[in-house]
């Protein structure tokens, strides 16, 4: 436990000396909250006052879902706070009764982490998903739970683009095909429908941070890039925008997609769409499974139109490895098996080892740096809200941060309270129908501490309230 943890006394006898503690770097000493339930960092409403204490770092219950990297679970556990890390995800049962004590969850892409099992999590402040998508949580629902959802935007980027141009020249040589039959001990050399990739069109759809990358590799290995995205885009290299999804399906011998999980996005690529494509050319999806309708893939693949396909991501993914992928999961899965020259991937678009270190160090920095000092940058539910860390030369402060209802009058009232003492500083933000309050005020007695946290608990706009000192 580092020293910080100790100094950190509990509500009863609080002295000065925890100012000592305010946190300098996220490598040294963590920062307690004043906390509405004995094991919570500010609960839900309804929670008891008489419970009131400062956390202890060891107090904090981390729970980590799919092998995050150790390079975060590191940083966690540096921080002192208890961390449990499993290998694979949870159902929505098992994380109903797990996520009840746990303070931050630590998630990647498998784990649904839905309105139900939100409401659940009493003691939740805090959701950090070691990947890019945030589609598998209910990010309105944590919101208005006053929960913090922090990703990690480009890590792996590089990886997911690697893997498609290694995808790319794979379909284009039928080296799947090739390799599985040699496996299976027969030689097959053939060069009938089998291609270079230079000279050839490559179609991105979604020109985002793995579009753009894509992008760039395939213009050197001589290809002609075109892309298609809802945003006007500046192109890299020489690639060409198009207004339409049915232009860039028309126009391109390979098509590759890369955007996130919307409405939209809900089988971006069906029948319609797959008889717009050459005959012949080859689509590859690594974004998510709801973005290409499978069995209508299956149907161009069987009638040739399709001369290849490569997947790494799907409508149901098994919650762990080792589990089958067969029609129990998915009722075509073993029609897709059977097909020639389609790759199948799970889900490793991003998981190489570059990528999952940096997402481990990137996402459990920005947890530590909500959990000690409230900070909400890079979040994707909340505003982005930051105040310069406290330092040892302010003794006697205290930082309140007061997530709220966006309603009329608030401020007004937060202010009432706030005002008994000197505010050095403050930011208040809002996004939606959430709104992100930070101060730092000064010359507050300890004895005074349970009060202002509880008049802040009492107003009728308060979704959460933590005070961090
Ligand atoms: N297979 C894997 O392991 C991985 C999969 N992914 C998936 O890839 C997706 C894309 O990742 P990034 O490039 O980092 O995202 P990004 O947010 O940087 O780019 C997405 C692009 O798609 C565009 N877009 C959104 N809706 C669209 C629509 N209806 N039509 C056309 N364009 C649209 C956006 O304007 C944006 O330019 C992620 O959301 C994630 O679901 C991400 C990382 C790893
Ligand atoms: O492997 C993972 O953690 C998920 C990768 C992914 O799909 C993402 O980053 O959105």
């Amino acid at each position: 436990m580092p020293s910080a943890a100790r100094d950190i006394p509990n509500s009863d006898n609080l002295s000065r000396t925890v100012s000592n503690s305010f946190n300098l770097s996220l490598s040294t000493s963590p920062v307690a909250t004043f906390n509405s339930s004995s094991s919570s960092l500010g609960g839900h409403k309804g929670t008891s006052a008489k419970q009131l204490k400062p956390f202890i770092t060891s107090d904090i219950k981390v729970l980590l879902l799919e092998n995050v990297n150790k390079t975060g679970q590191d940083i966690l556990a540096r921080q002192g706070y208890q961390v449990e890390a499993l290998k694979s995800s949870l159902s929505e049962d098992e994380l109903v009764q797990k996520i009840r004590d746990v303070h931050v969850i630590g998630i990647r892409s498998k784990t649904k982490l839905t309105s139900k099992v939100l409401h659940a999590a009493k003691n939740l402040i805090v959701i950090g998903c070691f990947c890019i998508g945030t589609n598998q949580v209910d990010l309105k629902a944590a919101a208005q739970n006053g929960i913090c959802v922090f990703n990690s935007p480009f890590s792996n980027s590089r990886s997911v683009a690697e893997l498609v141009i290694a995808e790319i020249i794979a379909l284009a040589r039928q080296l799947g095909d090739r390799s599985n039959e040699l496996h299976n001990g027969v030689w097959n050399k053939v060069s009938a429908g089998c291609w270079e990739v230079r000279g050839k069109t490559l179609g991105i759809i979604g020109y985002g941070h793995i579009g753009n990358q894509l992008s760039v590799l395939a213009e050197a290995m001589g290809m002609r890039v075109v892309f298609y995205d809802v945003v006007n885009l500046m192109s890299m290299g020489t690639a060409q925008q198009v207004n339409s999804l049915n232009a860039l399906l028309a126009g391109a011998d390979f098509v590759t997609v890369h955007v996130p999980e919307l409405p939209e996005t809900q089988n971006m690529i069906g029948k319609e769409q797959l008889e717009k494509m050459r005959q012949g050319s080859y689509l590859i999806n690594a974004s998510r499974g709801s973005v290409v309708d499978i069995p209508a893939l299956i149907e161009a693949s069987k009638s040739g139109k399709i001369a290849g396909a490569a997947l790494d991501v799907y409508p149901n993914e098994p919650g762990g490895n080792g589990n089958y992928f067969n029609n129990e999961i998915n009722s075509w899965a073993e029609d897709l098996r059977a097909l020639k020259n389609i790759i199948l991937t799970p889900h490793i678009g991003g998981s190489t080892e570059e990528a999952q270190s940096a997402i481990g160090v990137e996402v459990a920095e920005a947890l530590v740096r909500y959990v000690n000092e409230g900070a909400t940058l890079g979040a994707v539910n909340m505003p982005e809200v930051n105040l310069r860390s406290l330092t040892l030369d302010e003794p006697n402060h205290v930082r309140v941060v007061y997530i709220h209802k966006n309603v009329p009058g608030v401020l007004r009232k937060v202010n009432e309270i706030l005002g008994d003492h000197n505010v050095d500083k403050q930011m208040t933000d809002s996004r939606g129908e959430v709104a992100y309050l930070m101060a730092d005020i000064s010359n507050v007695n300890t004895s005074e501490i349970k009060d202002l946290y509880q008049s802040l608990e009492d107003l009728g706009s308060r979704i959460r309230t933590r005070v961090l000192y």
